[in-house]
């Protein structure tokens, strides 16, 4: 066992602790075959599965274009949605400094990053007045190479480094990721001659965080991309184990599933580092995307899937917490805690004559957060609510590569279990079409005529 491993206890979901709403020993024994047979099935498709094999690719490439990016830019603009955002954008939170664009270059390990992840025309027209463009690059992702709001962010800052910079500028201003051989990016790098990085064919968008898409703004930034790895091999060597008892990602797999049927079909995620906010945000998608299915395999309507939800401690013990306690009995959450902070920050003795601040004398800010949500576990384990806690030795690149890699090997063995397919999103195909539809796309008129005469059915409205 890794000293860096981190830590998950699952205490707080037995029924002996929690009382009714949890789980008996025999629920879980008489559910391990289940698991067993998950695990069995996720191996069996590893050939088609290519982000299982991710921590083991050789990041060279990578590296070479991020160094080649870190020489010519003080800024890097990851153009991006889903999937080919998320990630990057956790990975940043975690393992740079909170306040990382605002340090001068002398403390930063790298250009500023900037993820607008929206297609908001007041946030990508105020990117652009912050931007030295001379001194930027934007790192395109799209794995499909069509998204929309992707290729109009691509299309809206070409043209603004075009008309500053000159069209003969934009091969040094722009990096490409996207899928090898397919789409419309794809075709736009060949004929423009942009620099890329590929993401393979077989990883999926919200699996995709540990291949270029994660990596390349990760070393541009200066993050240790081949720890990120060295962590999710780790994880993956634990995942292999076919006994769930002793696979932490089959297990967690197996607690959620078996407490969905339960009704706790709500799963929150809460860090207890700010470090790890966005962490919870990428989880969403995965879980989400991954688990929400209308049929099983076998094509029977099912409509599956647990509803993910981010919170953040202490942050939303001020929000969220009191319905956590007190509400229905229909979540699970997951606390994220983390053992040693790269700062303490203490409290000094200020106020030793005031009785209500004394006990924070000689006490630090670490302390204080610890005991928070030391605290929080145990109100909700005792208001009856379940709860696992994963113990993070620290935040570095090997635990995130570790908990990113559990939670995707967690996902697909979920996946299994629900009996679906947790690697495809059909649902999301149906807002696609309508999109282009009212955007006027070729081939998509019959759409939009439907549309417009919904439209004009509309009753339930009224002016406030
Ligand atoms: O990377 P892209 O192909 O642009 O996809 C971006 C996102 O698009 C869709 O919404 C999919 O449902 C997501 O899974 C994906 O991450």
């Amino acid at each position: 066992m890794s000293t860096q491993a981190i830590r998950f206890d699952y205490n707080n979901v037995m029924a002996d602790v929690i009382g009714e709403h949890g789980l008996t020993e025999a629920e879980i024994e008489a559910a391990l075959p289940h698991a067993a047979a998950a695990i069995e099935a996720v191996y069996a498709q590893r050939a088609e599965l290519g982000w299982m094999d991710l921590p083991y690719q050789d990041t060279s490439e990578i590296i070479a274009q991020a160094q080649a990016v870190r020489a010519r830019a003080d800024t890097l603009v990851v153009l991006g949605i889903g999937g080919s955002a998320l990630g990057p954008i956790a990975t940043q939170t975690a393992l740079q400094h909170p306040f990382y664009n605002n340090l001068p270059r002398e403390l930063r390990r790298g250009p500023t990053l900037f993820v607008p992840d929206n297609v908001d025309p007041e946030l990508n027209a105020g990117l652009l007045d912050v931007l030295d463009l001379e001194r930027t690059v934007f790192n395109v992702i799209t794995k499909s190479g069509t998204t929309a709001e992707t290729m109009a962010s691509f299309i809206y800052f070409r043209e603004a480094l075009a008309k500053r910079l000159g069209q003969d500028k934009l091969v040094d201003h722009l990096v490409l990721t996207t899928d090898p051989k397919k789409g419309a990016l794809r075709q736009i790098a060949d004929r423009e001659g942009y620099p890329t990085l590929p993401i393979p064919a077989s990883v999926g968008g919200r699996f995709s965080e540990l291949c270029s898409v994660g990596l390349f703004p990760a070393a541009v930034t200066g993050i240790d991309i081949d720890e990120l790895l060295a962590g999710a091999a780790y994880a993956d060597k634990r995942s292999q184990e076919r006994d769930p008892r002793k696979n932490p990602a089959a297990m967690c797999a197996l607690i959620q599933f078996l407490l969905d049927k339960k009704g706790k079909n709500m799963v929150v995620m809460m860090p207890y580092a700010q470090r790890l906010r966005d962490v919870a945000d990428w989880f969403r998608q995965l879980w989400a995307e991954s688990l929400g299915k209308r049929v099983d395999r076998a094509g029977n309507v099912v409509n599956v899937g647990p509803t993910p939800i981010k919170s953040l401690g202490a942050t939303d013990q001020h929000s969220q917490v009191q319905l956590y306690a007190e509400g229905p009995f229909d979540k699970l959450m997951h606390f994220l805690f983390v053992d040693q902070f790269q700062v303490e920050a203490p409290l000094t003795n200020a106020y030793p004559d005031i009785n209500e601040l004394s006990y924070l004398d000689g006490k630090s800010f670490s302390q204080l957060l610890k005991a928070e949500g030391e605290a929080t576990q145990l109100a909700i384990a005792e208001a009856g609510r379940p709860s696992i806690a994963h113990h993070f030795p620290a935040v570095n690149a090997f635990t995130l590569g570790q908990f990113y890699y559990m939670l995707e090997m967690q996902t697909a063995f979920a996946g299994e279990l629900y009996d679906i397919n947790a690697f495809d999103q059909p649902g999301v195909e149906a807002g696609k079409i309508a999109t282009y539809a009212l955007m006027g796309r070729e081939g998509y008129d019959a759409r939009r005529h439907e549309i417009e005469q919904a439209r004009g059915r509309s009753r339930s409205e009224f002016v406030i």
